[in-house]
């Protein structure tokens, strides 16, 4: 066994099973704490809430907490590995959630015959959680889902593996062009992929000004175009009307490459196909479409970035879902509009052009980051993700109205 793999298995495994786990908030020792916490004090707040549903923020954790929600066929880049597979996954984004933004999270995962009892499962138990985060789900089962459930739900839905991406994506590739010295709306787009994260990820790109005409998206089938008849509905929306049918063909001259598909979907020798200074984004997770020393090795003028946190340049959602849940949920917010996502879109990418606090660096085990080729996008543990996203996010919920809270008094306090 690897070291890596051994250490892995060890860190899930030890002291105790797993990465999360549940704490008391109030004090439980006593007779008396026990008759405040249980019977007969805990019917004060039943009564409370009986009388006034929204009371249940004020009783109860319900507000803080965000239920992570799986069925497993979708995990990572791994594939449909179903339900108890995805719980080490699922158990890591609670952890994120809590250690990036405070939130209290629980991973739940599904198991279920069709679609309809998916979306029935969550429905109803939606109400006992501040938020609830899709993940992991495969296309195109995803796409249904996450809109029944936004109109069943009196809490925000959000599907982490198309926005959280598409926003992270949307921050990095924006840095990246412009450290290129290219024009989004000039660029041409590559996208390997065609499911969750390629969609959302491409939609939120022409909402920041890429041209739909300019991107190729490609299935394991390769190019979606106007002449095939296989296409779901949501290809369909990407259908370009071009002679282009290999990944090889659409490379020729393109200025980006977005990869949310599998490992090594990418050949090396494609890269010298683009057109000059491209930008390679090689999301799938744990192994990118192309491994960044080979990409390196093909030529130097690239922009390079994966969805791990060994390498520079993290495009990983981890950037965004805890941070845009954190904005979300002070105030209220009854979606996540795109007003939000794109508040955050803006607020990680401003992050990235400012000088890197030494604890980051030290974090990050670096002596500098600068903003360039090797430093477009924030590192997660950057704590001005917290307070500068949630803030952003915040407003905007307020401002696009959405959210039932006003903005919080010296939101975030001095921590800009
Ligand atoms: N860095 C990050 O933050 C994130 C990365 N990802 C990564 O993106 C990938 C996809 O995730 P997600 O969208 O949720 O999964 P989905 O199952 O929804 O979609 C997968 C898509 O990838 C396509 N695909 C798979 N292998 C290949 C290949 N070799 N060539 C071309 N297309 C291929 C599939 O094609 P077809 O439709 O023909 O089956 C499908 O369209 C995963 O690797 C995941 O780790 C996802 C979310 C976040
Ligand atoms: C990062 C993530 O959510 C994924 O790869 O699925
Ligand atoms: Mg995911």
């Amino acid at each position: 066994m690897s070291d890596f793999r051994e250490q892995a298995l060890k860190y899930h495994a030890e002291p105790k099973p797993g990465k999360i786990s549940i704490e008391i908030s109030k004090a439980a020792e006593t007779v008396k704490d026990l008759a405040l916490a249980y019977s007969p004090g805990v019917a004060e707040p039943v009564r409370e809430i009986a009388n006034n549903i929204d009371d249940v923020y004020k009783y109860t954790g319900k507000g803080n907490l965000v239920a992570v929600i799986s069925n497993g066929t979708a995990i990572l880049g791994l594939g449909n590995l179903g339900p108890m597979a995805s719980k080490p996954v699922m158990e890591g984004k609670a952890l994120l959630f809590k250690r990036f933004a405070g939130l209290d999270s629980i991973d739940i995962e599904v198991t279920h015959r069709t679609t309809e009892e998916f979306i029935d499962t969550v429905a109803n138990i939606a109400d006992t959680f501040g938020g609830i985060n899709l993940e992991d789900i495969k296309s195109p089962e995803c796409f249904e889902i996450e809109k029944e459930l936004i109109r069943r739900c009196n809490i925000p839905v959000f599907h982490d593996d198309q926005h959280g991406t598409a926003i992270v994506t949307a921050a990095g590739l924006l840095n990246a062009l412009e450290i290129q010295g290219k024009d989004i709306g000039n660029a041409v787009i590559v996208c390997l992929g065609a499911g969750a994260a390629a969609i959302a990820c491409m939609e939120l790109l022409i909402k920041c000004g890429a041209k739909r005409e300019h991107i190729y998206m490609l299935d394991t089938k390769g190019v979606i175009h106007t002449r095939r008849n296989d296409l779901n509905k949501y290809k369909e929306l990407f259908a370009n009307n071009t002679d282009k049918r290999t990944l090889e063909e659409a490379m020729e001259g393109a200025d980006v490459f977005v990869g949310v598909s599998g490992p090594d979907a990418l050949p090396a020798e494609t890269l010298k196909l683009m057109a000059d200074k491209p930008v390679i984004f090689a999301c799938s997770n744990p192994d990118p479409e192309i491994k960044p020393e080979l990409a390196h090795a093909e030529r130097s003028d690239l922009i390079m970035a994966t969805g791990r946190s060994d390498y520079p340049n993290q495009v990983n959602n981890v950037l965004c879902f805890p941070f845009i849940f954190r904005g979300a949920l002070d105030v209220r917010a009854k979606v996540i509009n795109d007003e939000m996502k794109l508040a955050a879109v803006q607020a990680i990418r401003a992050i990235a052009k400012e000088p890197v606090p030494q604890a980051v660096l030290t974090a990050a085990q670096v002596d500098k980051l600068q903003f360039g080729a090797d430093y477009i996008i924030p590192k997660p543990m950057d704590p001005r993700l917290l307070s500068r996203v949630a803030r952003a996010v915040a407003e905007a919920a307020v401002a696009s109205g959405v959210a039932r809270l006003p903005m919080p008094e010296n939101y975030m306090g001095s921590e800009l």
